[in-house]
C-alpha cells in the first residue's frame, strides 16, 4: 500500500473536501475520467489501457468509500473492455459500490448488478453517420472516425498537422451537428458530435443525489470535465465537500488545471493519489 505525505490542495475548500472524504468514507463519491486521467493519452483510442496500477488502485478505492465513479466519454462496453474490470461476473466482486457512467452519463453500468443501461441513440446520429463521408471527403489523411452508437468523434491526432485538419473541418462538423439535433463538444485532438443536455456536471450531480453523498472528488484533465468541476462549485453551495483534481500533461486546457484544487502529474500522479487515498482511509 502507498504511503507519504497527504496530498496538499492547494485551496481551503479543496481541503475541506480531502478532509470529508477521509474522515466520513461511507458518504464519499470519488468520480474519475478515463482518458488522461486513469489512461495515458495515446494515438488510437482502442489502445488507451490503464495506467500500470490504475484499476488496482481503483478497486482499493471502491472497497472504501460509498460511491466510487468512472464518469467518461467513453460508451461502457468499451471502459469495461480496456479496463478489464467486469470480465466475467466472479471478477466484480469487491465492485459493489463502482458505477461507470459512459456516454457522459447517457449509459450507466453498475458493479452491484453486472447491468448496463443504454438509451437509443437519437435519430440524429444516423444522418450525421451518412453524411460523414461526405463532409470528410477532403479530411486529410490521419482524420479517423470513432463510432459510439451514441455518438460520433472526430479524430485528428493522427493527421500530420492536427489543428490545423481540425480548424479547417470544425465549420462544416459543427454544422452538421446543429442541423440534426447534436451538440458538437470539442476535445483533445478531437470533436466530438454527441447529443446535448447530457454533461459530466449533469451526471455527477445525479448520482450525488442518488447516493446521498456528502462529499466528492473529481479527477479530469479535459474540456469535458469543466461541468463536473462546475458542479462541485454547486454541490458546495449546498454544504456538500468538494475536491477536483486536474491530471496534469501538455495538452490540459488551462481554464481546468487553473480552477483544480489539487493538480497531480498525470495518470500516474492520479494512481498514486488514489493509493494514498486508500491507505488514509484503511
Ligand atoms: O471522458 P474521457 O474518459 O476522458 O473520454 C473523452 C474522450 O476520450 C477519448 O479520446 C481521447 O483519448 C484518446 C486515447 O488516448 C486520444 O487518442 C484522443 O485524442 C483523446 O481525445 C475517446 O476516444 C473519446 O471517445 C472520448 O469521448
Amino acid at each position: 500500500m502507498t504511503t507519504g505525505p497527504a496530498p496538499a490542495p492547494r485551496t481551503p475548500a479543496g481541503g475541506a473536501g480531502l478532509a470529508a472524504l477521509i474522515t466520513a468514507p461511507d458518504t464519499a463519491l470519488i468520480a474519475l475520467d478515463y482518458d488522461g486521467t486513469l489512461s495515458p493519452i495515446v494515438s488510437r483510442p482502442a489502445d488507451a489501457m490503464p495506467a500500470p496500477g490504475a484499476v488496482e488502485a481503483l478497486r482499493a478505492l471502491a472497497a472504501r468509500v460509498g460511491t466510487c465513479a468512472i464518469i467518461t466519454g467513453r460508451p461502457v462496453d468499451a471502459l469495461l473492455e480496456l479496463t478489464g474490470l467486469a470480465n466475467g461476473n466472479g471478477e466484480r466482486a469487491g465492485l459493489e459500490n463502482l458505477t461507470v457512467l459512459g456516454q457522459y452519463g447517457l449509459q450507466r453500468w453498475d458493479g452491484a448488478t453486472g447491468a448496463t443501461t443504454s438509451p437509443e441513440p437519437l435519430p440524429g446520429i444516423a444522418t450525421v453517420r451518412s453524411q460523414l463521408p461526405e463532409v470528410l471527403r477532403d479530411a486529410p489523411p490521419g482524420v479517423t472516425v470513432e463510432d459510439k452508437t451514441q455518438a460520433l468523434v472526430i479524430h485528428v491526432r493522427r493527421a500530420a498537422n492536427p489543428d490545423a485538419a481540425l480548424g479547417a473541418l470544425a465549420p462544416a462538423l459543427r454544422r452538421l451537428a446543429e442541423e440534426n439535433g447534436l451538440e458538437a463538444a470539442p476535445g483533445k485532438r478531437v470533436l466530438e458530435l454527441r447529443p446535448p443536455n447530457h454533461d459530466k456536471g449533469r451526471a455527477l450531480r445525479e448520482l450525488v443525489e442518488e447516493r446521498t453523498a456528502r462529499s466528492v472528488l473529481v479527477a479530469g484533465d479535459d474540456l469535458g470535465d469543466l461541468p463536473a468541476f462546475d458542479a462541485v462549485d454547486e454541490l458546495r453551495g449546498l454544504g456538500i465537500a468538494g475536491l477536483t483534481v486536474c491530471s496534469d500533461g501538455p495538452e490540459v486546457p488551462a481554464a481546468l488545471r487553473e480552477r483544480a484544487d489539487l493538480v497531480v502529474d498525470g495518470p500516474l500522479g492520479v494512481v498514486t493519489l488514489l493509493n494514498l487515498l486508500a491507505a488514509r482511509i484503511g
